[in-house]
């Protein structure tokens, strides 16, 4: 049927078969930016060739990665398959699978600084535009905007063309408006991934599911029966090798600037009026702008620093930040980076007023653990006289199990007397569905391959995430906000927990 006149065009652009089914994409030119690094290596490259192993590639699509490291085709072919050995299994990296993987990959050496070598890029790809052209920028956001006019200069950019962003898109707001205006003068937003991997799991995705596909929770979303909202993000891992980057940017701007506030805008956000990229976007924005700044007369009572010293982790002795990475030069440029941090957000909105959100990532902590915990409030009455109730808490799994929680007060089972108990209702995704779940990026990949944004944050979304995120920084240099220790192999230093016992509340975990 015909839209009505005047009708808003919705561009949603999901599969949504009734059955999980992999569908092709059309035939592309994916040219990676820092096709031989570490996020290639770990990330990309497995993601690519598991979508492959599945036929969503057409024959005469190409992956070509552009790096400074002089290497004909078959060389990388070579190190790409070193790379998958390392990351997949022997039965994963099935022969034939890789035979039609390898035929697909290229590479360009080419400095990006430099501005030689650009036109040749254009020999490389296929000039009858024929096919969706992805630029994805695997390299410091400090390239980005001069990686952008280049390929425009160069004559490799048209309306069809797609930029993938890796974050971090900038250190804080002025860098990410800089990145985005000098990328937005070559490419529409529209053609603007900026990639969040966050948003690629399947969990935060079920959010929508469940808060939107169910009548049962809406009414209950809001302060009025929510007492408090956790989002945790613990890693069992140190920084290891990441020392250098992670020295200059440590846990808030690494975790909390982008994946922490996603999760928060998707569980705080308004209903969208539909699946349409933009109005879920303007939702989110309209979360981030309603965050209460964090300033300096009260940052020392909603934040915590903390960083992590030697300990055990997994019954095996780790390092204290201050041991790790090993570049002398880097060492003596050590400043005083959080690994952890615990912060009290609060959004001034008619929804939220009263219902704070604690958020807490951190490194080398007990065990790895991503959830968002709903408290709900008491009952507002007992007819069970000194029984103790559980007030019911609703837990959303991301990591390292993914699957939805929902605590229950009932009677246990018996000839006499009245007996109350907190049980949970369990729905383990990996047990419901029998198909095995992609990795984030293997999700992310095929969206911006379809030219689906909806799984990306707009700059928008970015520049305010950062404002918000400025403002604690300045406030912690202002009051002169320190770290405080906890050992690895913890769930962070003691003061995560004074965050909460100030308001008479204890985070979910440890249980
Ligand atoms: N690694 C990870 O897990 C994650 C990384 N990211 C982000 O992704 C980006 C890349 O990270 P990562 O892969 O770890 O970094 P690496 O340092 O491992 O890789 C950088 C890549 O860029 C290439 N490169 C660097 N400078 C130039 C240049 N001037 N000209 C051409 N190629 C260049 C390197 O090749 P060569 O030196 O041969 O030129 C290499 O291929 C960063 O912004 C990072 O923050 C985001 C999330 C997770
Ligand atoms: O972006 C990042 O995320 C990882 C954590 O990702 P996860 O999918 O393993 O939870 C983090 O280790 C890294 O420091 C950060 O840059």
């Amino acid at each position: 049927m015909a839209a009505p006149p005047g009708a808003r065009q919705r561009h949603t652009t999901w599969n949504t078969l009734p059955m999980a089914e992999f569908v092709p994409v059309d035939a592309f030119d994916l040219l990676i930016f820092g096709g031989t690094g570490d996020l290639a290596r770990r990330k990309l490259l497995p993601a690519l060739f598991h979508r492959d192993r599945d036929e969503q590639f057409s024959a005469d699509s190409r992956i070509i990665a552009v790096s400074r490291g002089e290497m004909d085709d078959a060389a990388y072919a070579e190190w790409v398959h070193d790379a998958l050995k390392e990351q997949l299994t022997t039965k994963e990296l099935e022969p034939a699978v890789w035979e039609r993987f390898a035929v697909r990959l290229y590479h360009y050496s080419l400095d990006m600084q430099d501005d030689s070598g650009w036109a040749g890029l254009g020999d490389k790809l296929d000039d009858t535009h024929s096919r969706n052209r992805v630029f994805y920028l695997a390299t410091s956001p400090s390239l980005f905007g001069t990686i952008a006019g280049q390929l425009a200069q160069a004559g490799l950019t048209d309306e069809r063309s797609r930029i993938v962003l890796e974050k971090p898109v900038g250190h804080d707001f002025d860098s990410a408006r800089e990145i985005n205006d000098a990328v937005g003068e070559v490419f529409a937003e529209s053609q603007i991934y900026r990639i969040d991997h966050y948003l690629g799991k399947e969990t935060v995705q079920n959010v929508l599911a469940l808060r939107f596909g169910n009548s049962l929770f809406e009414p209950l979303w809001a302060r009025g029966a929510v007492d408090h909202v956790q989002i945790t993000v613990a890693e069992n891992l140190g920084v290891g090798q990441r020392f250098d980057f992670y020295n200059r940017t440590g846990a808030l701007r690494d975790m909390v600037q982008n994946h922490m506030l996603q999760l928060l805008c998707m569980v705080a956000m308004e209903p969208p009026a539909s699946m349409d990229h933009d109005d879920i976007r303007n939702e989110k924005i309209k979360v981030l702008r309603a965050l209460k700044p964090i300033t300096p007369e009260v940052v020392d009572r909603v934040t915590v620093r903390g960083r992590y010293t030697a300990g055990i982790v997994g019954g095996e002795p780790v390092p204290g930040y201050r041991e790790e990475g090993d570049d002398p030069e880097v060492k003596t440029a050590e400043q005083d980076t959080e690994t952890f941090v615990a912060i009290k957000a609060e959004i001034d909105n008619w929804r939220w007023n009263g219902t704070p959100f604690y958020l807490r990532t951190g490194k080398r902590m007990a065990r790895k653990l991503s959830e968002i915990v709903f408290q709900f409030k008491p009952v507002p009455h007992s007819i069970f006289g000194d029984q103790p109730l559980t007030p019911n808490r609703l837990v959303l799994s991301l990591q390292p199990e993914e699957g939805v929680q929902l605590t229950l007060m009932t009677k246990e089972p018996g000839p006499g007397g009245f007996r109350m108990r907190s049980l949970p209702l369990n729905l383990n995704f990996p047990d419901a569905f029998s198909v095995t779940y992609p990795d984030a990026y293997e999700r992310l990949l095929m969206e911006v391959l379809r030219g689906n944004p909806a799984l990306f944050m707009r700059r928008d979304e970015i520049e305010s995430a950062w404002r918000w995120i400025d403002r604690i920084i300045d406030s912690w240099h202002t009051r002169g906000v320190r770290t405080h220790e906890y050992m690895a192999g913890s769930w962070g230093p003691t003061d995560s927990f004074v965050l909460l016992d100030r308001d008479d509340r204890r985070w979910a975990q440890p249980e």
